[in-house]
C-alpha cells in the first residue's frame, strides 16, 4: 500500500506531496492535468519502469536535471513483510541516479517490486494481445514473481547463462566452450517452462470465471508456447547444438525460456482475428482481473491498482462491471476521470472513495 508519495521536478509535478487513502481514491482532472502522471509515478516506485512510455528521459520535467521520488509503503498486513518501508529514488535524463530502499542502496528493481505490488489498467493494457510476445511474457511472469518465490532466482539463474551463452556465441565460441551454457539454458529453460505451464493450469478457471462475470464476451484459451518446438530438456539441448552455426551468425539464442509466448484463441481462431478492438480491451482487462484475483484470494498478498481512464475507454456496463470486481478485491485503488459526472454509473464505489482534484500537477482533496 502506498501511504504518501512526494514528487519534485516529475513531469508536471515541480513540489507535490500525496497521501491516498488506503481504499478506494478518485484523481479528478481537465486533460493535460497531470492524472496519468501521477499513476505514472506510483508504477514507477513499484516497477522502475513507466507504463506510458518508453522515452523515460520525459519523465524529468523540461528544464531540470533531475526528477526524485518518495513514497512510504507497506504497512502490517499489506505488504510482504508486513513494514513500513520508505523508497527515495532520483531520475536523469538518462537513468537512475539513486534508488534507496530505508536509506540503504536498493540490489535490484525486483526488490521494490516485491514490497510494492502495482498492476495498471490503461489504454496501453490491450498491447498484451496486439503486441509483441514480450508484452505477454511480461504479463505471465508478472503473476509468477508475486506468487512463486523459486521463479525469480531461477529466472536470474537462467538469464545469467543466456548472457554467457550469447557472449561466446558472437565472440565465436567452439562447441565445447558452449557446452556448459547450452546445458544451463536448455535446463533452466525446462524448469521455467514448468512453472509457467502450472501457473496457466491455475489462472484458466480464473479467466473463466471472470469472463463469465464480464458478460458479452465468448469461451476464451490460454496455451503456451514453451520458447522452441519439444517439451524436455534433452530436445532442448539438442535444437540448441544443431543450430549452432546459425546462431553463431546472429549472435543470439533462438530458442528457449526467453522465447516464449502465450496464445489467445476462441473456438481455436486466434482472438486477434475474432474480438472487436473494444473486446480485446475487455479481455486484456480480464486477463489482468484473473491475475489479480488469484494473487490476492488464492496467496494473500496485496496490490496497488491503478486505474487510468477506464470510463473514456469501455462503454459503461463494461467499466462497471470491471470497477466492480477490481472494487470486490478490496485493495487500494486509484482511479483517474476527467469529472465526476463520468463516474456516476459507479456511485456505490464512489461513494466511500477519497476524492481528489488535480491542476496543473497541483493536487487538493475534495470534501
Ligand atoms: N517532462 C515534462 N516536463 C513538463 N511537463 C510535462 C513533462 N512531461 C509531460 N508534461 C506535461 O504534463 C501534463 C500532464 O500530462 P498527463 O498525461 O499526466 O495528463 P492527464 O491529466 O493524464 O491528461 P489526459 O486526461 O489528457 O490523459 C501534460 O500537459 C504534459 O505536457
Amino acid at each position: 500500500m502506498l501511504h504518501r508519495l512526494d514528487l519534485h521536478h516529475f513531469r508536471i509535478y515541480r513540489d507535490t506531496q500525496w497521501c491516498p487513502g488506503p481504499g478506494v481514491n478518485v484523481v479528478l482532472g481537465d486533460n493535460g492535468s497531470g492524472k496519468s502522471s501521477l499513476l505514472e509515478a506510483i508504477y514507477l516506485i513499484g516497477t522502475g519502469r513507466s507504463f506510458r512510455t518508453a522515452r523515460l528521459p520525459r519523465l524529468v520535467q523540461d528544464g531540470q536535471e533531475e526528477a526524485t521520488l518518495f513514497a512510504e509503503i507497506g504497512g502490517a498486513s499489506v505488504s510482504l513483510d508486513g513494514m513500513r518501508h520508505s523508497v527515495g529514488m532520483a531520475r536523469s535524463r538518462t537513468g537512475f541516479t539513486a534508488l534507496r530502499l530505508d536509506g540503504a542502496p536498493v540490489r535490484g528493481l525486483s526488490e521494490l517490486a516485491q514490497l510494492l505490488p502495482v498492476q495498471v489498467f490503461h489504454p496501453g493494457t490491450v498491447e498484451m494481445l496486439e503486441g509483441g510476445a514480450g508484452e505477454r511474457r511480461r504479463f505471465l511472469d508478472w503473476g509468477l514473481f508475486h506468487v512463486e518465490q523459486s521463479f525469480l532466482p531461477l529466472w536470474r539463474q537462467f538469464s545469467q547463462a543466456l548472457q554467457q551463452r550469447n557472449r561466446l556465441l558472437r565472440a565465436g565460441g567452439s562447441e565445447r566452450e558452449l557446452k556448459p551454457w547450452t546445458q544451463q539454458v536448455a535446463a533452466f529453460s525446462v524448469s521455467i517452462d514448468r512453472l509457467r505451464r502450472d501457473y496457466l493450469e491455475r489462472l484458466q478457471p480464473r479467466l473463466e470465471a471472470t469472463l463469465a462475470g464480464l458478460g458479452q464476451l465468448p469461451e476464451i484459451r490460454l496455451a503456451l508456447f514453451s520458447g522452441w518446438a519439444e517439451k524436455d530438456a534433452d530436445a532442448l539441448e539438442q535444437l540448441l547444438f544443431q543450430d549452432l552455426e546459425r546462431e553463431r551468425q546472429m549472435g543470439h539464442t533462438t530458442r528457449g525460456a526467453h522465447r516464449a509466448d502465450l496464445r489467445f484463441t476462441c473456438d481455436g481462431v486466434p482472438v486477434r482475428d475474432v474480438l472487436s478492438r473494444g473486446q480485446l480491451k475487455t479481455l486484456s482487462y480480464a486477463l489482468l482481473i484473473s491475475q489479480l484475483s488469484l494473487m490476492v484470494q488464492d496467496y494473500g498478498r496485496h496490490c496497488v491498482l491503478l486505474v487510468d481512464d477506464l470510463c473514456s475507454e469501455l462503454d459503461t456496463a463494461h467499466s462497471r462491471a470491471i470497477l466492480t470486481v477490481l472494487a470486490s478485491l478490496n485493495q487500494q485503488m486509484i482511479i483517474t476521470a476527467l469529472q465526476r459526472e463520468q463516474l456516476s454509473h459507479l456511485e456505490d464505489i464512489v461513494q466511500s472513495a477519497k476524492m481528489f482534484h488535480v491542476e496543473h500537477g497541483r493536487i487538493s482533496a475534495l470534501p
